[in-house]
Formats: C-alpha cells, structure tokens, sequence
C-alpha cells in the first residue's frame, strides 16, 4: 500500500513555531508520540506546536487544533492564532476572521505593518479556579507559592492568570539573572498548577515596557509566547505597573498588549512568518521542503 504524504506549512510568531495542517478536505489525527517526533528539533522537522486547521462546527471561519511538542493537546495558542488568522485572512480575502478554539471563539484582524496581525482574545480568565489553582485564593495577583530555601526563596508570589490556559508570572529585576531551564520544569508541574502552567519572568524596565522570558508548558524554554504575554501585560496593569497598554519584550521580538477597558478584552498585535513549505511520509515521518516561505523583509521595514 503507498504511503501517505500530507503536505505542510512551517510558520512562526517572533521565532515561536509551528508545523500547520490543513485537515479541512482530509481530516488529520497523529499520535502523541508522531508528534513528539516532528517535533523533535534534532531529528524532527522541529517545532514548539502543532496546528491542525478543521471545519468549525460553529461555522466560522475554522476551528485551530493547538498541540504543544510534548504532543499533550491544549486550548490556546497566541501566536499560532496570528499565523492562522493571516492565512485564513489571506485564503479568503477577508480583513477579519473568526477562529474558533477549544477555549472559545478568536477574531484575528489586519494591523499595520507587514504581515502584523491583531487577534482579540477574549477576556482573562483571573478566579483561582479559572485557572486552575489547587488552593483557593481570593487575589490571584500574588499567589503563595515559592522555590528554594524558605528564607531565601529564588523566585516567589507569582501573578496567575488565565488566557485559556494557565500563566504564573514571577516579576523580578532581571529576567536573565535566572536560570529558567532548570526552575521552569520545577514551577510547571508544581502541585499548585493541577494542570501544569507556563511560566514567564517579567521585568517593567521603562513606561509600559516589559521584558520577559517564557517556559512554555509541554515545550520549554521558547523564543516568544503570545498568551504569556497576553497575561503579563493583563498582570502588570491590574498591578498599577504599567498602564492598559504595553510592549511585552520576548527574545523573539516584541508584541503589544491592550487591555482594553471598554470590554476587558485582550488585544494583542504581532507579526507572523511562513518559513517553508515541505511534506510528510505519515507512515515513515520523513519530511522535505516543497517550497519556499515568505519573502525577505525589505531592510527597514517595520516588524
Ligand atoms: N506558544 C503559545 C502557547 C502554546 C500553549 C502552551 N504551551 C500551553 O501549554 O498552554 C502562545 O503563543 O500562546
């Protein structure tokens, strides 16, 4: 029996990447394993998530299947919602889609600047049981929880927040000062978060401007995390930190945040990249390129 090959495209959000499946005309299910092993940088074709793009049974514009490279499948994706919202965009020639997830409904719209993308999404999620937590508290912006000695804890009383999945953030004065890869596993399965969580480092270093570092659930350290930044930017302003709108400084580039009063729904804008096409043998997992991504950025314009 022939083997059957699917084709592909590899895309990201400010270096946070992506394989995306189109399973509109031929529905696509690969086990937690076949996911692990794309995924896997070394001898995969290598990426932070897979996206399965499916009919919407809600009938809007598609619904976005999110698995992280652990092959564990989650309900949000910041920018992985970008990326999807330009080619849905750019596939029907829209200015604005609506994506539905298993954590709701996103609308993704053009911004300015090349290939930028909005996407509302939605209000944040900030009762301890929203989260989730395993404890009850009744102010999620400083939660009781701490790694190392006692009396000299290395990081303490994250912010938590929920963007449709779990988010605590540490704020500290420099965000390079820790060593992430080895507290973030610590902090991600810690018995508080029963669903595990992402974990970010945040330092307001200016007006409204915030850098931070992200240890993704299910994937690791990562060079940007739309959702993370989401509930930064949602955890600094309910702080009186920042005000509603900020830059969030990832190692992949920065994304801006709006929380928006009106509704208290979370805007965030950022650019999107298609890096190549290529195909899968689903029998073998061997991949190749097919084709080529976007086109360079002209020097100077705008990201
Ligand atoms: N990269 C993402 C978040 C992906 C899911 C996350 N690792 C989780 O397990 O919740 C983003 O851009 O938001």
């Amino acid at each position: 029996m022939a083997s059957e090959t699917r084709p592909f495209l590899k895309m990201n959000g400010l270096g946070n990447d992506f394989v995306v499946w189109d399973a509109r005309q031929q529905p696509l299910r690969l086990s937690r394993d076949a996911i692990a092993k794309l995924g896997d940088r070394k001898s995969g074709i290598g990426f932070d998530q897979m996206i399965t793009v499916e009919w919407s049974s809600l009938g809007v514009d598609a619904f976005m299947r999110i698995h992280n490279r652990d092959g564990g499948e989650v309900s949000a994706c910041g920018n992985a919602t970008r990326c999807i919202g330009r080619l849905l965009m750019e596939e029907a020639a829209k200015d604005v889609v609506t994506i539905e997830t298993s954590a709701g409904l996103l609308h993704a719209f053009e911004a300015a600047g090349p290939r930028s993308v909005t996407v509302d999404m939605g209000k944040p999620r900030l009762e301890w049981d929203q989260i989730p937590l395993a404890e009850e508290f009744a102010d999620t912006r400083a939660i009781e929880l701490q790694i190392g000695p006692i009396d000299d804890p290395i990081l303490h009383t994250p912010a938590a927040v929920s963007m449709g999945n779990p988010h605590a953030i540490f704020w500290v004065d420099d965000v390079e000062a820790y060593d992430l890869e080895r507290v973030g596993p610590l902090l991600e399965h810690h018995p508080i978060f029963p669903e595990g969580a992402n974990i970010s480092l945040a330092h307001v270093f200016d007006e409204n401007q915030i850098r931070v570092r992200v240890w993704e659930r299910g994937v690791g350290l990562t060079l940007a995390c739309g959702t993370a930044a989401c509930a930064v930017g949602v955890a600094a302003a309910r702080d009186g930190k920042t005000g509603r709108k900020t830059t969030v400084h990832l190692p992949g580039g920065p994304i801006v945040i709006e929380w928006r009063e009106s509704d208290h729904h979370v805007l965030m804008t950022g650019t999107t990249e298609v890096e190549f096409e290529g195909e899968v043998d689903l029998e073998t997992l061997s991949w190749r390129k097919t084709g080529p991504g976007d086109e360079p950025r002209e020097a100077g314009a705008a990201s």
